[in-house]
């Protein structure tokens, strides 16, 4: 089967005021002709309503990097699923690995956030990904066993239609430390099989999974030619016009 290709940049804590606009603007102008490929950027918070005014009626659509799972409430510092809604997010990361260990979020707050995302109408790219010292050890199947057991539980198959996975070795972000097409094709097809066990082998086969882990122009191809690699989720290389649009084409 067929399935559709999906590039998101990451800005993380990068871009301003203006250069958050120009550069969605820039991408927005460069995905005139593209039918094949869906495209999102994930900006900072703060640039979300503009971001999403500014390119307004084009075929990028803008998602966040994260979210706090209550409609709203007493949550200094958080923000709610239907504020990202209303501020024109049609999806949103979770569970990214600079959350899961920088700001130590646990498999079951990521849990309720997968839940209180698509509840609210969110897409929702639920992050995952092992440790060099656990793939060291011959553990990445078994980490990512559980970080999906654990983050995508009590989910209905109708549910899974709004989640897309992202395979992000931890040892690949921001180093420059590509997987092989090899080693992201192994890991993608054996979380198609665990899908399979879990959500039945339809909701599986049409599940999108996306590599992320220094996705540059240069090396895009050959991963996004792997038979289960439905996309990108990009960092660095999603903060230049060029080489965001590089691998988008890249994807074609
Ligand atoms: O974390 C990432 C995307 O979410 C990957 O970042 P880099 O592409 O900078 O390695």
């Amino acid at each position: 089967m067929a399935r559709a290709k999906l590039i998101v940049g990451n800005w993380k804590m990068y871009t301003n005021a203006k250069s958050s606009v120009e550069l969605a603007q820039a991408v927005a102008e460069g995905l005139k002709d593209n039918t094949q490929v869906m495209v999102g950027v994930c900006p900072p918070f703060p640039w979300l309503t503009k971001v999403s005014e500014a390119i307004k009626g084009s075929k990028l659509e803008v998602g966040a990097q994260n979210f706090y799972p209550a409609k709203e409430g007493a949550f200094t510092g958080e923000v709610s699923p239907g504020m990202l809604k209303e501020a024109g997010c049609t999806f949103s990361i979770v569970g990214h690995s600079e959350r899961r260990h920088t700001l130590l979020e646990p498999d079951l707050l990521l849990n309720r956030k997968v839940k209180a995302g698509i509840a609210a109408g969110l897409g929702i790219i639920f992050c995952v990904g092992e440790l060099l010292s656990e793939r060291e050890a011959g553990h990445t199947e078994a980490v990512l066993e559980f970080q999906i057991a654990a983050g995508l539980a009590g989910l209905t198959a109708e549910q899974l239609k709004l989640v897309t996975i992202a395979y992000e070795p931890v040892w690949a972000i921001g180093t420059g430390k590509v997987a092989t097409p090899q080693q992201a094709q192994e890991v993608h097809a054996f979380i198609r099989k665990f899908i399979a066990k879990q959500f039945g082998e339809t909701v599986a086969q049409s599940l999108l999974i996306q590599y992320g882990g220094s996705v540059k122009p240069d090396n895009a191809a050959e991963i996004l030619k792997q038979p289960d690699v439905d996309g990108a989720l990009v960092g660095g290389a999603s903060l230049k016009t060029d080489s965001f649009l590089a691998i988008v084409k890249a994807a074609y």
